[in-house]
């Protein structure tokens, strides 16, 4: 799904208006009305108080679209204008006396002795800013939000959580309503999935306003959500008459003394995603480990006992997964060092790899174009540097990757794998994740992908939505706690399966402020 910029809906507003030859007022009456539908059909006319709070801007506006439907359906309702400036948008007024003329008189607020009380067991509708928000809320307005907050009722947010702009960085974190429902216009937004914003709301939806849809098909963005539409188109199926040496020979570089597990679980995701062959590199006391915990997984042992001190194999691997468990101790940090510099094959690299990376940026230079980096945020900012909110660290990835020519997977809540000026947010995963060894099974999926023929940039968009996708099946039988990153490899095959199945859910779940 695209993800638009606020500019770019913007301008999808005024061609929509122009191309069907229709008042601004008509688009916002259209907005509104969806969003009442969505209220009223789960609602059903429930006595519950609902309390519409409206800037004075087309958000505003249509919160008292809202009010108006609610109204006349019979809904509880108090409909309340944020009088924060005399400065009143043309539809605001329009729909001001339209409310007016059903015969609902919108309550004024002025000042912080004016809000009314929320119980936990209301419903607030927040339409006080949208996209239009273009400085930090100040004041009583920023008190009020927080009143909103502070009374925990049920928050339905029109378009954006008020405060949140979609697509940089609040002014102020304590300026934001805290909404559990996001009925967002056409697009969702990309602070919805970032994590010092996300954290604002709980679920979004988003409504399709009509937006003229030959604009919204012909406009680039370089923002896209990555759900189950998005990885089919680029599923390759296994053909009838293929071998094993059709789908590739991975070899997995990595581990050291009592870490043979990370590349035990990276060879074994790399296997169970499809590589055709894998071969573990690790130095000598992992062998038998190996051997008898992955039989399937071949094992070339380093001349080193505890760790990896010189690289070198007797074999022409189609991808390299390297980093898991590996160290960074100095005769292994110059093996690294000295494989990277006359590597040729594709890589994928994550854990102590991306440390020394960091450590010596000069390797960055001979890495093979399209190398996949997967690092969670202490290992970014290693490699990039610090970041002053997570807006300016995707602008960061963005330019680090464009230098190196690298595909970039930035791990976390809403993993967003950074390539050629694009982000790609995925949708799958949870906080079950958060687990030791998550991390080398997804190197193993990304490896084994590549393996197969997938292009880096697909192998890791793929990678990361199977990945998560399948600790998302798993968490039905584990639960998030007793998640193992060797339950996400025993559900790689239902991932798979599940691509083909049931249509996505509608409604999706952020991490949000209720505990
Ligand atoms: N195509 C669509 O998606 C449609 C969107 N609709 C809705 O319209 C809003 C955007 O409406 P807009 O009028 O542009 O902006 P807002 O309502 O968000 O803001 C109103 C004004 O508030 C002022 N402002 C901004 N920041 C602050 C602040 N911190 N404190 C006080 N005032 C602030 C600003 O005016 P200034 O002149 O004071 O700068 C804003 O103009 C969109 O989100 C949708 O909800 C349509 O209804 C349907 C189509
Ligand atoms: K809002």
């Amino acid at each position: 799904m695209k993800i638009f910029t606020a500019e770019q809906l913007y301008e999808a507003d005024k061609i929509t208006i122009k191309k069907n030859k229709i008042a601004s007022s008509d688009l916002m009456e259209h907005a509104a009305t969806q969003v009442f539908t969505w209220i009223h059909s789960r609602m059903q006319g429930a006595p519950v108080p609902i309390h519409v709070f409206c800037g004075i801007g087309n958000n505003g506006g249509d919160g008292l679209v809202l009010g108006r439907h609610l109204l006349q359906h019979g809904y509880k309702v108090q409909v309340y204008v944020v009088n924060f400036s005399d400065q009143r948008s043309e539809d605001f007024l329009l729909n001001y006396n339209r409310l007016k003329d059903a015969e609902c008189w919108p309550t004024l607020i002025k000042g912080e002795g004016e809000f009314p009380k929320i119980t936990k067991d209301d419903i607030v509708v927040d339409a006080i800013f949208g996209l239009g928000l273009n400085r930090a809320p100040e004041g009583w307005v920023k008190a009020l939000m927080q009143h909103v907050n502070d009374a925990r009722a049920y928050t339905i947010a029109v378009d954006v959580p008020s405060g949140l702009y979609a697509n940089s960085a609040p002014d102020d974190m304590e300026a934001v309503v805290h909404a559990n429902m996001v009925l967002t216009f056409q697009a969702p937004k990309l602070s919805f999935f970032l994590p010092e914003t996300g954290k604002f709301l709980q679920s979004w939806e988003v409504l399709d306003i009509g937006l003229d849809p030959e604009y919204l098909n012909a406009t680039d963005v370089t923002m896209q959500l990555i759900g189950k539409q998005e990885v089919l188109p680029m599923y390759v199926p296994r053909q009838k008459y293929s071998h094993k040496g059709n789908y590739g020979h991975s070899l997995i570089i990595g581990g050291s003394f009592g870490k043979i597990g990370a590349v035990s679980l990276a060879g074994k995701a790399c296997l169970t995603t499809g590589a055709g062959l894998v071969t573990a590199y690790i130095p000598e006391c992992g062998y038998e480990i190996l051997q008898i915990a992955v039989p399937e997984v071949m094992v070339t042992s380093d001349p080193g006992k505890r760790q990896i001190a010189d690289i070198k194999f007797d074999m022409a691997p189609t991808v390299i997964g390297v980093g898991p468990g590996m160290g960074t101790d100095d005769q292994t940090r110059n093996a690294f060092a000295e494989f990277i510099r006359t590597n040729e094959c594709p890589l994928v690299i994550d854990a102590d790899g991306l440390n020394i990376l960091a450590a010596e940026k000069e390797l960055l230079e001979s890495l093979p174009a399209k190398t996949v980096l997967t690092p969670h945020p202490g290992e970014l900012e290693r490699l990039i540097g610090a970041w002053t909110d997570d807006f300016d660290k995707l602008e960061k990835t963005k330019a680090f990757a464009k230098k190196y020519d690298l595909v970039i997977v930035v791990k976390g809540a809403h993993s967003v794998t950074v390539c050629d000026q694009k982000l790609y947010i995925n949708t799958t995963g949870n906080p079950g994740m958060a687990t030791g060894g998550s991390g080398d099974v997804l190197l193993g999926m990304i490896t084994g992908l590549i393996s197969q023929g997938y292009d880096p940039l697909q192998a890791a968009v793929f990678g990361v939505y199977l990945h998560g996708r399948a600790a998302d099946i798993a968490v039905n039988d584990t639960s998030y706690q007793g998640l193992l990153a060797s339950d996400i490899i025993d559900y790689i095959g239902d991932a798979f399966i599940d691509l083909f199945k049931r249509p996505e859910p509608p409604v999706h779940e952020e991490e949000g402020k209720h505990e």
